[in-house]
């Protein structure tokens, strides 16, 4: 239902290709298969249904609206190209994730993480049933959203892995479900993992209220930003209603988990100088709460410096909500002070961006960056490996490093390559 949103909130672009029947077909052979799909509306026949100028700049949806009936059969029509066994699968997995099955949620997930083009459009059908249930679900529950999603980040050897530890035992001691994905960037480019490799999280993996999710281990950090948006829709649809998204300070990772959920926490250590140089302005910009861990012993007071330095800074930054003011609180999760408090902080900051609907809105502008993020995904993907790039991408590469061409006239070169390619096949 979600997915069907963002496609009419987009429509001008949605129209905008699907006008072009070209960019179209090329569309489908990138595997927006949803876009494919719409190709045999029965109520217009042909996908350039959402341009008819009668709905232009309409935005309800209803029974009324044509783009909602087309999409909403294209999805429909998705679901019958499904094979036998594939709609058997899809059944099964959405019926235990929805009964709470920790093993059907873990198969989903792998399924969304698929690189397989087939095995994707599976994916997207069981995506959207349980997108289907779960604005069911919010629905019942007033328009609010069924589970509250954190994002937690700060530079290797914070402390993550410990305060999630930590806070996850105290939810699931108060009747919550929690589930925990990891995006780490360096499982991206080398296989590794930043947040290392041992077995994080020990006593809270055990928790049967409790599901934890590595990230995957191959991908580019957008696919990975991808399949965590798609594991967080499943891990709710599974009744988890409190979804904690980890990630190391590195590369761009913080930025994306921070643009998937309602609250952004930066994690950081009671150290000085040289170790917090690291962690960027940017994010600091982007931080709902700052936690100071480690906040005991003697490191209590280096925690109370570093707090006091971070309350002092965040005054200066630019305000991000009308309902909330950023804080600084400190914790220690081998005490265990603070943490009751960092949590009803975190409560706090829901209620508040609850009460003026600013949290819904937050939610709304996060699918429009999701949409756009799988585009951007795809769209590179195709040009990389179109047969007029790809055999030339070494060649440019050679002649930019080398200082032969500019950077600027290699990448115009070869874009004109690519999309001269589109007008042959379209005047063919
Ligand atoms: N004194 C003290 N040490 C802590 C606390 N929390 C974590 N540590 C220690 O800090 C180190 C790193 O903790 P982790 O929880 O693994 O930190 P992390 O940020 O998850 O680290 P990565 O997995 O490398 O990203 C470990 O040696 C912990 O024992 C705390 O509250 N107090």
């Amino acid at each position: 239902m979600l997915l069907v949103i963002y496609i009419v909130n987009n429509m001008t672009i949605a129209a905008a290709v699907l006008k072009m029947p070209h960019i179209y077909h090329k569309m489908g052979q990138l595997g927006l298969s949803f876009l494919r799909s719409t190709r045999t509306c029965p109520l217009h026949h042909r996908a350039v249904m959402c341009s008819h100028p009668s709905y232009k700049g309409t935005r309800t949806l209803g029974p009324s609206c044509q783009k909602h009936r087309c999409v909403s059969t294209a999805l429909g029509q998705h679901t019958q190209d499904l094979t036998g066994p594939e709609q058997r699968l899809v059944t099964k997995l959405y019926q235990g994730l929805t009964g709470g099955q920790r093993a059907s949620l873990a198969e989903s997930i792998t399924l969304v993480e698929t690189q397989h083009p087939r095995k994707k459009e599976v994916a997207q059908v069981l995506l959207q049933k349980v997108l289907a249930y779960r604005a069911e679900q919010e629905r019942q529950n007033g328009g609010q959203p069924v589970a509250f999603r954190v994002g937690l980040s700060g530079p290797p050897g914070a402390g993550k892995s410990s305060f999630i530890e930590v806070v996850g035992k105290m939810l699931t001691g108060r009747g919550h479900k929690v589930s925990v994905l990891a995006v780490d960037p360096s499982s991206c480019t080398t296989g590794g993992s930043l947040m290392g490799d041992k077995t994080r999280m020990t006593e809270l993996s055990r928790d049967l209220s409790a599901f934890i999710r590595p990230s995957p281990t191959s991908g580019t950090l957008g696919g990975v930003t991808r399949t965590t948006n798609e594991a967080i829709v499943l891990c709710e649809g599974a009744g988890y209603d409190i979804v904690l998204v980890e990630t190391v300070g590195v590369g761009q990772s913080e930025f994306a988990v921070a643009d998937m959920v309602d609250m952004f926490v930066l994690l950081i250590p009671p150290a000085g100088g040289d170790e917090l140089q690291g962690i960027k302005r940017g994010i600091i910009e982007r931080a709902d709460l700052v936690v100071v861990t480690k906040s005991d012993g003697d490191l209590v007071v280096p925690a109370r410096r570093i707090q006091a330095e971070y309350t002092s800074a965040l005054k200066l930054l630019r305000k991000q909500s009308k309902s909330w003011n950023p804080k600084v609180m400190r914790a220690s999760s081998h005490t265990g002070e603070g943490i009751p408090e960092v949590w009803s902080k975190m409560e706090s900051y829901r209620d508040a961006m609850l009460a003026n609907s600013e949290l819904q809105g937050r939610r709304r502008a996060q699918q429009k960056v999701w949409m756009w993020s799988l585009i951007q995904e795809n769209v590179l993907r195709h040009f990389q490996n179109h047969t007029s790039v790809r055999d030339s991408l070494p060649y440019f590469e050679e002649q930019v490093t080398k200082g032969v061409i500019s950077p600027g006239l290699a990448a115009d070169l070869l874009l004109k390559n690519f999309s001269s390619s589109f007008s042959v096949s379209s005047s063919s």
